[in-house]
Order: structure tokens, then C-alpha cells, then sequence
């Protein structure tokens, strides 16, 4: 699905301006926000921690609904959609997720069946073979009997992902889905994703790993202060200057593969001077 963002500002409240008695004023964490995010494509949302990433995600989910501007999912506001239809337009797996009952693997997918069947009703059976097939999907059918709180880390978040699935909303929003998991299941739940977008999925996801967006992203959305510092391929987007600019850290972007990967590596940790920088990337 197709996202278009104008003019989109949002604040949390006020604060209070500096210097002697000018009051409280409103403290924007979303500065004008252009956005055309094209179907079928997995953005990678970088900037530092603060930047304002997850609060773009809870606007784009009308969770905060006092933004100025307009969001607008396929052509339609995202206002003017009902809380069911927007739960069945874009599903969201939030940065941390813990559940402390005992449902099984089976039964949280399931719950994505409660924008239709309402809190408290019973699955229908379509819905039930729909969070089968989200289970094989992410390869974790095995599991589904298991208690969702019993299972590693990477297996919850593809359990996350398969109720997104089963939810069959066209959208998913991903807060950091990596942020808890080790390189074995960062590497399996990203390609899992990058999967999805090349079946047709927008996914939005946020990440504070450059790399990761030079190997799974489609597109690179990069967001500091608040405002989109830049957004188009992962090769324009991400530079040396932004990197620097976005967290303070100086790297060399460099090429492997014949420039099919590209790494950035902190050269302020190492000293590169007169080594060999064939493959860096200017
Ligand atoms: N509920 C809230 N009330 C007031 N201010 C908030 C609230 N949530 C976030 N903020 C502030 O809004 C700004 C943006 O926060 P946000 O969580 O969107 O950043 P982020 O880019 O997702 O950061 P991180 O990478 O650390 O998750 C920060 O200054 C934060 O302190």
C-alpha cells in the first residue's frame, strides 16, 4: 500500500522556552514531514535515539491522533478509516513485546482475528487456516502448541510477524524487531521481512544499524530533530556525512563483493591512514 505524508507535525505537549517569562511552547518532535512511501517496499527508518521514529509510527497508526498535516493510506485518510479498518490496513509490532500469560504461539496469532471477530469472539475457521499458513510462513508451524512466553527471542518476534501476517494487512510497521536478538536471529527474522516486501508487503521497519539497510532495505528514510533528513536507496541515502551527522560517529563506507555489500566500519577505532582504501566508497 501506498503511503503519502504531508506536512505532518506533532507535538507532545509544551515546554518551556527559554529565557526569562516566555512561557510554555509547543514541543514539535515531528517538523513537517513530507513523505511518498511507494507499495510493495521495505523502508529502513534511521536516526538517533530521540529522532522521533517511534512517535512517526504511532502517527502513522492514528495511536496519537493530534497531528497536524495528513496521512493518507492508498488515497484514503488515515482519519477517515475506522479503528477496525485501519487494524486491517496496518498491523504493528512495537519495539518491546512481553506477555506475561501463557497463550500459546497459536492462540497470539489468532488474536489478529479480533479486528474482525471483536475482543472476545470465537475464531472462524478461515481465520484459524490463515494463522496456520502465517505459522509455516515464518517457518515456526512447529511451535505453535508451545507457550509464547517459553520460546527464544527470535522465535516471538517471527511470532509477532505471523500474527501481522494473519492479521493479512498489506502494511506492517516494525519499531526495532532486532533490537533484542542475536546475529543468528537478526539475519532470520530480517530476510524473513525482506521476503515478505519482495511478495508485495510494505514494511516500514526502524533500525540503528546502517548495514542492516544496505542488506535489506529497499529504500532508506533517515529522520533527525524530528525532521526527514533524507529518503531514496540505501546507497544514495546512507554517507559518511550522515552517518556522522545522524550518530555522532565517524566511519568509512566501504565496498565488498565487487560493491554488491557495502559496511560502514568506525574509523575513528581504527587507524586507516595509508592502508589500503581500494574499496572504500566515496
Ligand atoms: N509519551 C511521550 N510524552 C512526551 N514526550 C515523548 C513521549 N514519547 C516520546 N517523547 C519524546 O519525543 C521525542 C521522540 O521520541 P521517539 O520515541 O519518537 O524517538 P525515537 O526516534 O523512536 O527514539 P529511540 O531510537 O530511542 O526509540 C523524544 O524527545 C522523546 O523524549
Amino acid at each position: 500500500m501506498s503511503i503519502k505524508i504531508k506536512d505532518l507535525s506533532f507535538s507532545y505537549g509544551t515546554r518551556r522556552c527559554a529565557g526569562a517569562g516566555r512561557g510554555q511552547v509547543p514541543y514539535d518532535v515531528l517538523r513537517h514531514i513530507d513523505l511518498d512511501l511507494p507499495d510493495g517496499c521495505l523502508v529502513n527508518v534511521l536516526g538517533p535515539n530521540g529522532a522521533g521514529k517511534s512517535t512517526l509510527f504511532r502517527c502513522m497508526l492514528c495511536l496519537e491522533d493530534g497531528y497536524t498535516g495528513s496521512i493518507a493510506i492508498d488515497g484514503r485518510d488515515l482519519r477517515q478509516m475506522s479503528v477496525r479498518e485501519r487494524a486491517r490496513t496496518i498491523a504493528y509490532i512495537p519495539q518491546t513485546h512481553e506477555s506475561v500469560y501463557d497463550y500459546s504461539v497459536l492462540d497470539v496469532v489468532l488474536m489478529s482475528a479480533a479486528s474482525q471477530t471483536g475482543a472476545f469472539g470465537v475464531p472462524r475457521a478461515d481465520q484459524v487456516k490463515r494463522a496456520w499458513e502465517a505459522l509455516e510462513r515464518v517457518g515456526i508451524a512447529r511451535l505453535a502448541h508451545r507457550p509464547a512466553t517459553r520460546i527464544s527471542g527470535g522465535e516471538q518476534q517471527l511470532v509477532l510477524i505471523a500474527r501481522a501476517l494473519a492479521q493479512n494487512a498489506r502494511t506492517i510497521i516494525m519499531d526495532e524487531p532486532t533490537s533484542a536478538l542475536d546475529y543468528g536471529n537478526t539475519m532470520r527474522v530480517l530476510g524473513c521481512v525482506r521476503q515478505l516486501a519482495r511478495e508485495g508487503l510494505s514494511i516500514i521497519q526502524s533500525t540503528h544499524q546502517p548495514d542492516q539497510a544496505f542488506l535489506f532495505a529497499d529504500k532508506v528514510l533517515a529522520i533527525n530533530k524530528g525532521r526527514v533528513r533524507a529518503f531514496g536507496d540505501p546507497r544514495d541515502v546512507i554517507t559518511e556525512e550522515l552517518v556522522a551527522e545522524l550518530y555522532g560517529v565517524d566511519v568509512s563506507i566501504c565496498s565488498l563483493f565487487g560493491d554488491r555489500m557495502r559496511v560502514c566500519v568506525p574509523s575513528q577505532e581504527i587507524d586507516v591512514t595509508g592502508q589500503d582504501a581500494r574499496s572504500r566508497v566515496k
